[in-house]
């Protein structure tokens, strides 16, 4: 059993899984508990899901399922310690994801040949003094899938509290699962079922990854960061474009930043976990701008954990410059893409058309806005670099 690594400047709070209530609310409740640590069987081989790689260490928009559970549990400040369960052959691998995504709390163990063997194992290191590990010994430990990334922190608040408060229920213990069947049969311990979300689902079948990735791909699109150069006498294009944006996209928050002092900073809109950016370069001809943010977002370390989408928007006029002549000096763009895909950010560039004719600019916006959205939407690796006109 070895301790996860103590992980460095990755930001705190994933901000697009805070869709529960959290924080002040659930902060009181919690802070009454005594120590509570989870356990994550992910001992398993995924025979269902028909892929060699145990379902547990495939890759959602290229980073393993486990990876997001952790995420889901560690982000709750009141589970003191995590245990994971791996197989011998995984302990490594298991490891690597802790460092690479700098997870924190997270203390690994062997898995066993049955799910609960392998939570038998994690319990076991709970309630055994471990010589290389500092684990408190937990009142209440929350037995939770690695394979079920999207549970909220009410749920297993809510878990918790009825396991200190409720005394046994015979209907729980008589309809409930395996788990409840076996704390009647052999601990004659209190138990209580308590009602989930639907987003609990456990990741089964090849189409339940295909599922989750559409559902974390839909939360990290939520909110769109607008940084706009505003000092030329164009900037209205950049104004037309955020509420073309606003109308065309439905739910969609806009966030406008700007690489200066006015406005919100945006540093801040980073810190809160904004995955989108729309740079418009108006009053730059080449990607100035673009550089700015994508060297801000590179020392943010924002990425390690979402791809950002970054489209890079350039306007410009066809009857002054001739499409060929712009396209070229925006080449450039592919190096950059290349460059910081590295780093896990989707770099985009789009064209859009400035006309004078106001009908014309419109129409340009609109589908500028389309192509912003389906870049978003989509987050295609296979894109970046590239020039779309609209
Ligand atoms: N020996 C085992 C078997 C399963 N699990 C874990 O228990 C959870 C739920 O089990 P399930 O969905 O059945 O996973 P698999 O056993 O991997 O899937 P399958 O039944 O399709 O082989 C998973 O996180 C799985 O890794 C475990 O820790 N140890
Ligand atoms: O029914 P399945 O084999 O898909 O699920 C296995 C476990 O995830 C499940 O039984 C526990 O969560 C309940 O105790």
């Amino acid at each position: 059993m070895e301790p996860g690594p103590p992980g460095g400047g990755r930001p705190h709070e994933p901000g697009p899984f805070l869709s529960g209530p959290r924080g002040a609310d659930l902060a009181a409740p919690a802070s009454s508990l005594s120590v509570v640590a989870a356990v994550l069987p992910a001992g398993g081989c995924g025979e269902r899901m028909g892929v060699p790689t145990p379902k547990q260490f495939c890759p959602i928009l290229e980073r393993p399922l486990i990876s997001y559970t952790l995420q889901a549990l560690e982000r709750v400040c009141w589970i003191k310690d995590i245990v994971v369960a791996v197989t011998g052959e995984n302990i490594e691998a298991m490891k690597s994801i802790i460092q690479k995504y700098q997870h924190k709390r997270i203390s690994v163990v062997e898995a066993g040949m049955t799910r609960h063997r392998s939570i038998f194992n994690g319990l076991k290191a709970l309630a055994e003094e471990q010589p290389n590990l500092q684990l408190s010994k937990p009142e209440v430990v929350i037995i939770h899938d690695a394979v079920r990334p999207f549970v909220e922190e009410d749920v297993l608040l809510k878990v918790v509290t009825a396991a200190k408060e409720h005394g046994c229920s015979d209907y729980d213990l008589e309809f409930g699962t395996e788990c409840l069947q076996l704390a009647l049969k052999y601990c004659h311990t209190k138990a209580k079922l308590v009602e989930g979300s639907p987003d609990l689902w456990k990741v089964t079948y090849k189409r339940d990854l295909y599922a989750a990735e559409s559902i974390i791909k839909e939360r990290i699109s939520q909110v769109i960061c607008i940084v706009m150069d505003t000092k030329e006498n164009k900037e209205h294009v950049g104004h037309l474009l955020e509420e073309v944006l606003k109308s065309e996209l439905n739910h969609v928050k806009i966030t406008p930043g700007t690489l200066c002092h006015a406005g919100k900073g945006l540093q801040q809109i980073i810190l809160e976990q904004c995955y989108n950016f729309v740079c418009v370069n108006v009053m730059s001809s080449d990607f100035q701008e673009t550089q700015k943010l994508l060297s801000l977002l590179e020392e943010s370390n924002l990425s390690i954990l979402y791809p950002v989408v970054v489209v890079s928007v350039h306007f410009f006029d066809f009857k002054l410059v001739p499409l060929s002549q712009k396209m070229e000096n925006l080449m450039w763009i592919r190096e950059f893409a290349k460059e910081v895909k590295k780093r896990n950010i989707l770099l985009y560039g789009l064209l859009i058309c400035y006309s004078q004719d106001e009908q014309k600019l419109q129409e340009s916006l609109r589908q500028g806005t389309i192509i912003i959205a389906a870049l978003i939407k989509e987050r295609n690796s296979g894109l970046v670099g590239q020039l779309l006109v609209a």
